[in-house]
């Protein structure tokens, strides 16, 4: 019997993680990290393609992995139409969203963007899992101050989805049973207030909420109309300040909370302040959740690449301990769901969904 094997692709925006498994198996997981100053580089996202790919080409060979034994590729989904949760087929409607960019600009429209480069060459099936477009939003809290700027759901879908899934197994409670608030804390931070297991609320970690190692999160509003009409920026400039450029990297000239950690720890103050001011920012967030379910919380997960930085996890407990007990899931499961996904749908569990 052949065994299934699965290819994941996962662009985040200061990394893209690749993984290679057979059946649950995993026989080989990277991190490839991507420094500040070769993403600077670029003016858009989409002109990241050719770095991504080379580098997943590189470790592809590296690692003697022969595309003709791959079952199927499944990437982290990005910034398609709204849609539900669940497993799609990445098809040419959905390609060529992702190229325009319909809901925005994030690493994760690389994602099917790329998996459809191998896949076609090597005719091979692509499938996304719960994109960061993943709308379960309530009414009430699409309503911003404006009727032509409503707040959007845009979030880490993939991974707030798959840490409720883990808390329901591992406390042997159902998902729609659940309310919980999650905290993604990666490139960008999304909050969300679960409810009955669905994401009800969250903050558009590319627009709102909690600062985070490369963007902005939310901003004095007038003080951004000044800069945009300052002269002194472009719009694509305006807009990279805000994601890629914002947060620690426009305070301390650096995306990596490791190496912010390290300056603490040789007495530099203004990475100390800038570190527990990005760290407050999420505890009032989380405050804010709670309030959407009324303070009926559950538990609040901490998860993403930051929840392995104990300084920062320990400001958020101290703030936020009082709502609900602390779940932790540092990382958390992108690779592993993208995996399940598609075994699900290659062992005929799941129809995807076609995305149109
Ligand atoms: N062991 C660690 N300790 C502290 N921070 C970490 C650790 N591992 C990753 N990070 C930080 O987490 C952030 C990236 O999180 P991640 O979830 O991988 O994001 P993305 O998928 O958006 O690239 C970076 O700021 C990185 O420096
Ligand atoms: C747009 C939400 C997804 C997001 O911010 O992901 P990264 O943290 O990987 O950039």
């Amino acid at each position: 019997m052949n065994l299934l094997k699965v290819l994941v692709i996962n662009p985040g925006s200061t990394s893209t993680k690749v993984a290679l498994y057979e059946e649950e198996k995993e026989i080989v997981k990277t991190e490839i990290v991507h420094d500040i100053e070769a993403l600077k580089r670029y003016k858009s996202i989409i002109e990241q393609f050719d770095l991504r790919l080379n580098a997943i080409n590189d470790w592809i060979e590296q690692n003697n992995i022969n595309l003709k034994e791959i079952s199927a590729i499944v990437v982290r989904g990005g910034l398609i139409k709204p849609v539900q949760s669940g497993t799609y087929f990445v098809n040419d409607i959905m390609l060529e969203d992702l190229k325009r960019g319909v809901g925005g600009e994030h690493a994760s429209n690389l994602g099917g963007l790329i998996g459809r480069a191998i896949g076609d060459k090597h005719n091979i099936p692509v499938y996304t899992l719960d994109p960061v477009a993943v709308d379960e939003m309530e009414d009430v809290a699409r309503i911003s101050g404006l009727p032509e700027l409503p707040r959007k759901s845009q979030s880490h879908a993939l991974n707030i989805k798959a840490c409720v899934h883990r808390y329901a197994m591992e406390n042997g409670v159902k998902e729609e049973e659940l309310d919980l608030v999650v905290a993604h804390m990666g490139g960008g931070i999304s909050v969300a207030a679960i409810k009955g297991g669905k994401i009800v609320d969250v903050n558009n970690a590319n627009q709102m909420g909690p600062f985070s190692p490369e963007r902005t999160g939310s901003l004095p509003s007038m003080k951004v109309v000044d800069l945009c009409y300052s002269g002194k920026y472009s719009f694509d400039e305006m807009k990279k300040k805000i994601v890629g450029m914002g947060g620690m990297v426009a305070h301390l000239e650096t995306n990596d909370a490791r190496e912010v950690e390290k300056r603490i720890q040789n007495g530099d103050k203004k990475a100390k302040l800038v570190f527990e001011a990005m760290a407050y920012q999420i505890a009032k967030e989380i405050g804010r959740m709670a309030a959407v379910l009324k303070g009926d919380v559950k538990s609040i997960i901490l998860t993403g690449g930051l929840a392995y930085s104990k300084r920062l996890i320990e400001i958020i407990i101290d703030m936020t301990s009082f709502i609900a007990p602390i779940t932790l899931y540092p990382g958390g499961d992108e690779m592993e769901a993208l995996r399940d996904g598609a075994l699900r749908v290659l062992r005929n569990i799941e129809k995807p969904k076609i995305y149109s």
